[in-house]
C-alpha cells in the first residue's frame, strides 16, 4: 500500500487550521500549559541537582571537618566582623595616629591585606606604609584592642610583614596545670602556655633570668621547670642543684628532687664553687672530642636553681661570700652552656646592683614588673615598643609574662601552669633523685680566703717584726 506523504500532511494542517479557528483560546491555553509543564520540570530538575550537589559538598565539608552548627554560626558572624572591620580600620588608624601624611596628599594608614581566624583569634596581615614603623602600631595595641572589641591586640613581625593578633578570648586569663610529661625532651619543657593558645615550651640550656616582683608566680616556673624535668632527673640524666636562702620556704617543699641543696649563704657559695669546680673539669675532658655536651647518666646536665638569688648576690651581710657568690655564678653562666651548666634564676628586684652578671643571662623571663624601666631592664631596650609590657600586668594574673625567644624575635606573652603542693608533693614522691649529694662547707679557718691568711701572715710577720 503507498501512503501520500503529501495527502496526509496537507490533512493535518488543514486539522490543525480548523482546530485553532475553531478552538483558538483552548489552543493557546494548551500550548502556553505544555510550554510551562516542560519548563517547571527543567528547572526543577536542575534545581534539584544544584541541591543535591550543594548537599554532597556540605556532608563532604561536615564529616571531613566536623562541622557543627555552632561553626556555621561563628563563621558568618566571623564574615560580619571582617565585613564591620574593612570599612572601621582605615578610621581607626587614623584617628589612634597610626597614619603618615603623604607629601602634598593624603593620610595613608596600615592596611589591612589579608586575615585568617584561629579559635576566639583573628590573625590579620598588615601592610605599613612607608615612614611608619610597626612599633608605632605596636604602641597602640590597646587602644585597638578596645576599638575592636577584643580582649587583646599584639603586633609582631612575621614572614609576611607584620602580623597583628586580635584575640577576643585570652587562653592565659584562667590558672591551668601543666601535666608531668614522661616523653618530654630536655629541647622542650612544657612549662605553660602562648597567648596564641600553643603550649610554651623552654630549651634546657640558655642561662635564664626570671624577674617578676613579689607574688607575680615565680615559684611557678621554678616548680614547673623541676617538674618538666621530672622523668630526666629520676633517671639520672639531669641533676638539680638548689639554692634557696628565704628559709628554704620554696624549693624545701621537694628536697627529694634536688640532688645538692643549699639553704644558708655558706652552703650556697660552697655549692656554686663546687659546679665550677666539676664543669672546668668537664670542659677539660670535653676539649678536643665535643663542643657541645650531650646529657648521659655518666655525665648529667646540670641545672643550678636559684630561688631569690639577690639574697646571695647583694643583700648578704658578708662581703666575702657574696663576692664568692658573684663570680661563680657569672663564671657558671659564661662557660657552662656548652658543657651542660644551665643556671636557673630568679630575682625580684632586677637592677644591676642586685646582679653584676645580668648580662651573662642569655635568656630572660619577665613577669609582673614594677615600671616600663624594669621591664627594659629585664628584656631589653625596645621591647616594651614591640608590646612586651611587664609593668601592666595585672597582680591578678600570677604566672604571665613576656619572653624573647632566643633568636631574638618579638617578645611572647606566656603563663605558666600553676603548680601546686600536692603536685610537687606527689612528685617528690613518684620522681625522686637517685641520689642526694650532701654539701660540705670547710671549716671557717681551711676555707679562709688567700687573701685574708695573707693579710694575716703579713700583720704576724709585722708582729713578729715589731716583738
Ligand atoms: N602560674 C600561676 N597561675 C596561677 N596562679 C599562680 C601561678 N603562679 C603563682 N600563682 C599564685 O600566685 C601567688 C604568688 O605566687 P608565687 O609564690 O609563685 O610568687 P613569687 O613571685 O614566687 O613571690 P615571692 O617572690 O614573694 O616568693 C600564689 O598564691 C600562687 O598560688
Amino acid at each position: 500500500m503507498s501512503v501520500d506523504l503529501g495527502g496526509e500532511l496537507r490533512w493535518w494542517g488543514q486539522a490543525l487550521a480548523d482546530t485553532w479557528s475553531r478552538h483558538r483560546a483552548l489552543s493557546v491555553i494548551y500550548t502556553v500549559a505544555v510550554v510551562l509543564v516542560g519548563w517547571i520540570t527543567e528547572v526543577t530538575l536542575a534545581l534539584g541537582v544544584m541541591a543535591a550537589g550543594w548537599v554532597v559538598v556540605h556532608l563532604f565539608r561536615r564529616y571531613r571537618h566536623g562541622l557543627t552548627l555552632d561553626d556555621h554560626q561563628r563563621h558568618r558572624r566571623n564574615a560580619n566582623y571582617i565585613q564591620w572591620l574593612s570599612g572601621a580600620w582605615p578610621e581607626l588608624m587614623i584617628r589612634l595616629g597610626c597614619s603618615v601624611q603623604v607629601t602634598n596628599g593624603p593620610r595613608v594608614a596600615p592596611e589591612f591585606t589579608r586575615y585568617s581566624w584561629g579559635p576566639d583569634v583573628l590573625w590579620m596581615t598588615v601592610s605599613i606604609p612607608l615612614g611608619m614603623t610597626r612599633e608605632q602600631l605596636a604602641l597602640n595595641a590597646d587602644a585597638i584592642a578596645q576599638n575592636l572589641g577584643a580582649r587583646r591586640v599584639s603586633v609582631s613581625s612575621s614572614s609576611a610583614g607584620t602580623s597583628v593578633m586580635v584575640a577576643f578570648h585570652d587562653p592565659l586569663e584562667e590558672p591551668f596545670i601543666v601535666e608531668i610529661s614522661e616523653g618530654a625532651e630536655l629541647r622542650a619543657i612544657p612549662l605553660g602556655l602562648r597567648e596564641d593558645g600553643a603550649l610554651w615550651t623552654m630549651r634546657l640550656g640558655p642561662q635564664t633570668l626570671v624577674a617578676g616582683s613579689s607574688g607575680s608566680g615565680k615559684a611557678s616556673l621554678v616548680w614547673g621547670l623541676i617538674l618538666g624535668l621530672a622523668p630526666s632527673i629520676r633517671s639520672g640524666l639531669v641533676q638539680v642543684h638548689g639554692i634557696d636562702l628565704k628559709s628554704a620556704m620554696e624549693l624545701g617543699m621537694g628536697t627529694e628532687l634536688l640532688t645538692r641543696f643549699a639553704r644558708t649563704p655558706e652552703s650556697a657559695v660552697q655549692l656554686l664553687e663546687e659546679a665550677v669546680a666539676a664543669m672546668q673539669a668537664r670542659a677539660l675532658e670535653l676539649s678536643g672530642n665535643t663542643r657541645q655536651h650531650a646529657a648521659s647518666l655518666e655525665s648529667p646536665h646540670v641545672v643550678v636553681l636559684i630561688d631569690e638569688m639577690a639574697a646571695l648576690t647583694a643583700y648578704q651581710a658578708d662581703r666575702d661570700l657574696m663576692r664568692r657568690a658573684n663570680n661563680a655564678i657569672a663564671l657558671l653562666c659564661s662557660q657552662g652552656r656548652a658543657v651542660g651548666y644551665t643556671v636557673f634564676a630568679c630575682l625580684q628586684d632586677p637592677r644591676k646592683e642586685t646582679l653584676p652578671a645580668r648580662g651573662l643571662f642569655t635568656q630572660t623571663i619577665g613577669l609582673r614588673l614594677r615600671d616600663a624601666m624594669e621591664t627594659a631592664m629585664v628584656l631589653g631596650e625596645g621591647m616594651r615598643e614591640k608590646g612586651a609590657l611587664c609593668h601592666h600586668i595585672p597582680p591578678t594574673m600570677p604566672g604571665v609574662g613576656f619572653v624573647v625567644p632566643e633568636d631574638g624575635s618579638d617578645p611572647v606573652r606566656v603563663r605558666a601552669g600553676i603548680v601546686t603542693d600536692e603536685m610537687i608533693r606527689d612528685a617528690a614522691r613518684d620522681f625522686a633523685a637517685p641520689e642526694q649529694i650532701p654539701i660540705v662547707v670547710p671549716e671557717p679557718a681551711a676555707a679562709e680566703p688567700a687573701s685574708a691568711s695573707r693579710s694575716r701572715r703579713s700583720r704576724r710577720t709585722t708582729k713578729g717584726e715589731e716583738e
